[in-house]
């Protein structure tokens, strides 16, 4: 490559659905950000050197992005380009989906986990905890709000790296503590981090973004 690295990434949050607005409020105070914007068309998608699908339903954001026709430009974009999935955006990243919808749901796929979704139960069973993720957000533990989340059930391939579990409970098999996945430019959490004020995670994505055009 004979072009200069990026100092500044325009990322794009997918807004079909969801808690697409707390990202892109979170992704405006970073200074590596030159700019996020939401994402609902194919040529927006192009525009935008990294992308966050947000939380929200997997099914129905499934649904619309087949609708709308940005399903197939969403499979080719996290093929190359830096991509981060939270909660609902985990499960559309997801290879495999258990407990999916009746009749099965569309996934975007790319990252190779399986995810059962709503592990924690309904609703109600949502939850707040501290996770300590040295590997990614340093020694200070990040304060996470789980809502009907998913849980990585499996890992399929040896590229994808556990970088965030759950404290283990009585009754829980150990796969079922994993909620942060790192596969090469491709990032999944289970949990909602735009729903906090701390801005690590976000920080995190924008660097591994910054390192993934780095010549
Ligand atoms: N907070 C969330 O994103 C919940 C995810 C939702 N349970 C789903 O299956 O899509």
């Amino acid at each position: 490559m004979t072009t200069a690295d990026k100092t500044t990434l325009k990322i794009g949050v997918l807004a079909l659905q969801g808690a697409f607005l707390e990202h892109i409020h979170m992704l405006k105070n970073l200074p590596v950000v030159s700019d996020a914007i939401p994402i609902r068309t194919t040529e927006q998608l192009q525009s935008v050197d990294a992308l966050i699908i947000p939380g929200g339903e997997s099914t129905s954001m499934a649904l619309i992005a087949e609708r709308c026709g940005i399903l197939e430009p969403l499979r080719e974009f996290v093929k190359t380009k830096p991509t981060w999935g939270t909660c609902a955006g985990m499960i559309m990243l997801a290879n495999e989906a258990t407990s999916a919808k009746k009749g099965g749901q569309q996934l975007i796929g790319g990252l190779a986990i399986r995810v059962n979704r709503n592990q924690f139960g309904t609703q109600k069973e949502s939850f707040e905890t501290k996770l300590h993720m040295p590997e990614i957000v340093g020694e200070t533990p990040f304060h996470a709000i789980f809502i009907r989340a998913p849980v990585i059930s499996d890992i399929l391939s040896d590229d994808v790296k556990v970088v965030g579990r759950l404290e283990q409970k009585v009754g829980q098999t150990e796969a079922e503590t994993i909620i942060a996945v790192r596969q090469n430019h491709l990032f999944a959490t289970a949990f909602h981090p735009e729903l906090t004020y701390d801005n690590r995670l976000h920080g995190y994505f924008a660097n591994m973004a910054l390192e993934h055009y780095k010549n």
